[in-house]
């Protein structure tokens, strides 16, 4: 099957900067993908080189089997993108923006104008199709720059840390229409520096550093790799921690009269944890578990030697 994108051995270099160092991607097609890293990683990179903003200095990328430099056009016909930086018209109505950008890619007027409204529906801001961008607040640029994106009716949305400054209703706003998208069946490509937003919507990330995937998964495998924290309340707490036979734990404490167990895939280690202490006579009154989260997986993967020197 044609993947969505295609990025093999992919290199871009600025002058003495390797923004991408022998990228290696792929999202089929359908995927929700996520693409997270620290800033400078080279995701902005990766996502102008589909789009054609940028030229690779060497590698492959392709976009549904198009090459996107050889095959521009049908590669970028494709791609509905939502930018971070505003690079709107602004001295037009919105609708009117919409209408030349469905131009672009070739569709005709009478058609553009339905897709402009549809879009501008289906971001919640069908009623400021007069005004221009300019004018409108900042949460309403951002629903613009989505429906933007999907003017097209594109087969892979592009968003490039789609929610970055907004409250937290709008972010839900903006996650149900992307989400609505991906059932429809629209690939989707999502920058985010917030790992609650990779958590919740993405089928499987890539963690970027340097230029290079350094991981890829889904959120749930990832989240397994962390340490998970299990508390135990004892009906008489002991004044130290019982001995565990237990693989997955790394430590065993007690902290303010609870038995704190920290271990990887916390939930599975529960059972036998539980067996283990009732056969040496602890009666369990409670237990709680806190996942590791993704972020914590995150930081541990992208900390540079140097950062962990500083
Ligand atoms: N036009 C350019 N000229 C020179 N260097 C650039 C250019 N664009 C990006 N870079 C450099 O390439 C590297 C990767 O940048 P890029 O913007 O792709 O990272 P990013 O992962 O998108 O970061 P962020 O999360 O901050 O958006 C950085 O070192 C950046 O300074």
């Amino acid at each position: 099957m044609t993947l969505a994108i295609r990025a093999r051995n992919l290199v871009k270099e600025y002058d003495d900067v390797r923004a991408l160092d022998g990228l290696d991607i792929s999202v089929e097609a359908g995927e929700f993908f996520g693409l997270l890293g620290p800033n400078g990683a080279g995701k902005t990179t990766f996502i102008n080189i589909l789009v054609g903003l940028a030229h690779r200095t060497d590698g492959e990328a392709a976009v549904f089997g198009h090459d996107v430099g050889e095959e521009y056009q049908q590669a970028r016909d494709a791609i509905g993108l939502a930018p971070q930086e505003y690079n709107v018209d602004r001295f037009f109505p919105i609708q009117e923006v919409l209408e030349h950008k469905a131009g672009y890619h070739g569709i005709p007027s009478g058609e553009a104008t339905r897709r402009a409204e549809e879009a501008l529906e289906t971001v919640g801001i069908y009623d400021k199709r007069d005004t221009r961008f300019d004018w409108l607040s900042g949460g309403m640029k951002r629903r613009f720059m989505l429906a933007r994106a999907l003017v097209s009716d594109p087969d892979l949305l592009i968003l490039d840390e789609p929610t970055a400054g907004v409250d937290v209703q709008l972010r839900r706003d903006l996650w149900d229409v992307i989400n609505r998208m991906n059932d429809a069946g629209t690939t989707i490509l999502l920058t985010t520096h917030y790992i609650e937003e990779a958590e919740r919507l993405c089928d499987r990330v890539a963690i970027m550093d340097e230029g290079r995937k350094v991981e890829e998964a889904s959120p749930d495998e990832l989240m397994d790799r962390g340490t998970d924290r299990i508390s135990v309340t004892l009906r008489s707490t002991p004044t130290t921690a019982p001995d565990l036979d237990l693989p997955d734990v790394h430590d065993a404490r007690i902290e303010d009269g609870d038995l704190v167990v920290t271990a990887a895939r916390g939930s599975s280690v529960v059972p036998d944890l539980l067996r283990q202490l009732e056969a040496t006579d602890y009666t369990v009154t409670e237990v709680d578990i806190e996942r590791a989260s993704l972020e914590e997986v995150f930081v541990d993967m992208t900390r540079t030697e140097s950062a962990v020197e500083a």
